[in-house]
């Protein structure tokens, strides 16, 4: 991985797939785009809840595993990236075998905003099938793209026009959160009723999906806490928030959060 990632940083692509279909092979693409720092359960039931609820009818879907080479806020630490690859390779097995109705793919790009990222994928990935791009993220992350600061001096309502135009965007509420689980939910409908004009256009709130998580036990669990528990030697715990593949993994190499 090492070297198919030094390859990737030398050359001046914006984006490439690195394990699965080269391009879109369903009507329906949900991307999980994420730092697999590492991949966890919840990032797992953010994926499986939103096949089971928004694929379309007796169809495959397509998964794409997405890993920005730079953040939007932070730096590439810790795990390094050919090591995030590796991780993101096996958690692209495991999905595979959980979800059979779906193909995955998993692949890098160098843009860290969702505007970005969904302009390459149209052009790349996508090239010129009809398919809405659904995006999976969790709450914190759905608050950052409606957030202004990315995108001074434009207005969000011009800049994000495209992309909420031809986008889904499903999210999972979170307990680590700074919102309440009921705000949460209540966040579509909030934005279509016009709470959040003049910067968020009330017809956006129709494609966003908020859900709850239907394990409560992996509302709270998120990479750093995992990264922390593994330093402190906390690892029985980290069976209950891991595919066993990544368990494994991090036990046979615990040092790469160093
Ligand atoms: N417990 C969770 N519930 C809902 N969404 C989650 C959860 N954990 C992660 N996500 C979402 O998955 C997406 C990718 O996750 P990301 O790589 O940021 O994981 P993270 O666990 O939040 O990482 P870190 O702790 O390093 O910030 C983000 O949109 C994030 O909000
Ligand atoms: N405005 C935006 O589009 C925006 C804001 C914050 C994070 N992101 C991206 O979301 C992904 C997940 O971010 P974190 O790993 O920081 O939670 C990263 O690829 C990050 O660059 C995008």
């Amino acid at each position: 991985m090492k070297k198919t990632f030094e390859q990737f940083r030398k050359s001046n692509l914006l984006f490439q797939v690195l394990k699965g279909p080269q391009h879109l092979e369903c009507q329906k693409l949900f991307v999980l785009d994420s730092s697999f720092n590492p991949p966890h359960l919840a990032h797992f039931q953010l994926l499986s809840q939103t096949i089971k609820n928004f694929k379309l009818k007796d169809t495959r879907s397509h998964v794409l595993l997405l890993l920005a080479v730079n953040n939007a806020d932070k730096l590439p630490k810790p795990a390094s990236f050919p090591t995030r690859l590796e991780m993101m390779c096996l958690f692209a097995d495991y999905l595979q075998e959980k979800l059979p109705q779906s193909v995955v793919s998993v692949g890098l790009t160098v843009f860290s905003k969702f505007i970005d990222k969904d302009k390459i994928l149209h052009e790349q990935f996508v090239k010129g099938c009809s398919a809405d791009i659904g995006y999976l993220v969790g709450f914190d992350t759905i608050a950052r793209i409606f957030d202004e600061k990315y995108y001074h001096p434009l207005k969000i309502s011009d800049v994000m026009e495209s992309f909420m135009s031809g986008s889904q965007l499903y999210c999972l509420a979170r307990g680590d959160c700074h919102l309440s689980a009921e705000s949460q939910l209540r966040y579509a409908s909030d934005i279509l009723e016009g709470k959040f004009e003049p910067v968020i256009p009330r017809e956006w709130g129709a494609r966003i999906h908020v859900m709850q998580n239907d394990y409560p036990a992996l509302r709270n669990v998120s990479s750093s806490e995992i990264r922390n528990k593994l330093k402190n030697g906390q690892v029985e715990s980290l069976k209950d928030e891991l595919p066993l593949c990544i368990y494994d993994y991090l036990i046979n190499n615990k040092t790469i959060f160093d």
